[in-house]
């Protein structure tokens, strides 16, 4: 018998992907590089954003000066409660610490002050699970103790104990407040990064496998192998992934125990809508070179459909969150006040700063 050729098993091209993308995560996270050359600055978007007054003017000196700013590292402990514990025993052990006051001169107050500026949990994610960390690509080249701490990260990445998400990223499905018996759809769900976090809200009750589901929709067919990634690694029964332009997003059917059909209805709908991402500007600075305010005004439509059927999706008593990356208000403000005129006295806008003590925020 010849002998067989080895056949090592080939990573598909999504595999692949992943993992360049999951080293890329933390460097181009730690920015700088290509975009340092960007001018950020736009004479339309000041502008316009100055004529709407999205904030004060005593504060805009402030909000245009740090939007120039690089942003920094955010990430979330993941997993079982147990794991996330140990997890967050060491970022806050004096490993962690030593780390960080490995570079830093001067006294001993001071040296700590400096590096919890360097690293520190955000006041208004439960139990400490989430965290920022502002080091730049140069920092980790300069010091031994910041490359220590960033190989740290990948490999903590790597096997899912920590998951990088930025810290506007965390909120919606935190004031979604998801509980383990809810029905959830995430309308736009893709990469997935906020799905994630409703399917950990859906297995709060480590006792308990939970009753509630989470449905997680995206239009664009590749994309959603990003979604079937997470579900994979999250290891959880409780996710369905489907492929459809939720805007004209079918009725889901059920079975009742008493074998009757019925229309599903969602306990919370995410709709995390595609946007112009001017919000995004201190982590993609090129947004600088092409914002115009027609990006925003073409969404509008879009927006305001994709919400439109979430609401028409969601139960009775239900809670429904709409977000975006954008600052325009005809991408937020403007959309919510035409489903609110529509929908007269059934829907109801909720305040849910409760929900995010210490979350620095505004009205619309
Ligand atoms: C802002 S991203 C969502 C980010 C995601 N929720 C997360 O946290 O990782 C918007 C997503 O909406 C999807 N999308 C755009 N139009 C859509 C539509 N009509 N129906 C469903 N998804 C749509 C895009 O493919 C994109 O993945």
């Amino acid at each position: 018998m010849g002998k067989g050729r080895k056949h090592k098993p080939k990573k598909n091209f999504a595999e692949k992907r992943r993992e360049k993308q999951k080293k890329n995560e933390w460097n181009s996270a730690s920015q700088s590089g290509s975009y340092a050359d960007i001018i950020r600055e736009n004479e339309d978007f000041e502008n316009y954003y100055k004529t709407q007054g999205i904030v004060p003017e005593d504060k805009w000196d402030a909000f245009i000066s740090t939007i120039r700013t690089n942003l920094p590292v955010a990430f979330r402990i993941t997993g079982s409660k147990a794991e996330a514990k140990a997890l967050l025993k060491i970022i806050k052990s004096d490993f962690f610490k030593e780390i960080l006051n490995a570079d830093l001169d001067g006294d001993k107050e001071d040296v700590n002050s400096r590096a919890k500026t360097i690293l520190h949990s955000l006041p208004f994610y439960p139990e400490e699970l989430a965290w920022q960390l502002q080091l730049t690509r140069k920092d980790i080249r300069r010091s031994e103790a910041y490359f220590r701490l960033h190989n740290f990260l990948i490999a903590e990445t790597n096997n899912g104990s920590i998951s990088r998400q930025e810290v506007v990223s965390m909120v919606p499905p935190l004031v979604l407040d998801v509980k383990p018996s809810h029905k959830v759809l995430d309308m736009c769900a893709a990469p997935g990064s906020k799905t994630a976090q409703l399917i950990e809200m859906i297995h709060a009750d480590e006792e308990n496998p939970p009753e509630g589901f989470v449905i997680a929709n995206d239009v664009d067919n590749n994309r959603c192998y990003m979604l079937v990634h997470q579900a994979k690694r999250l290891n959880s029964p409780n996710i369905l992934i489907t492929n459809h332009d939720s805007s004209i997003m079918p009725n889901f059917m059920i079975t009742k125990p008493d074998d009757t059909k019925d229309t599903l209805k969602f306990d919370r709908i995410l709709a995390d809508v595609p946007c112009s991402g001017d919000g995004t500007m201190r982590k993609n600075p090129d947004i600088w070179c092409k914002w115009s305010p027609a990006n925003g005004s073409n969404l509008h439509g879009i927006q305001y459909r994709i919400a439109k059927r979430g609401l028409e999706l969601l139960a009775v008593g239900g809670r429904m969150v709409y977000s975006t990356c954008s600052l325009n208000p005809i991408e937020n403000e403007a959309v919510l006040h035409r489903l609110l005129c529509e929908t007269e006295d059934s829907v109801q806008l909720i305040d849910c700063r409760d929900l995010v003590p210490g979350l620095i925020c505004d009205p619309g």
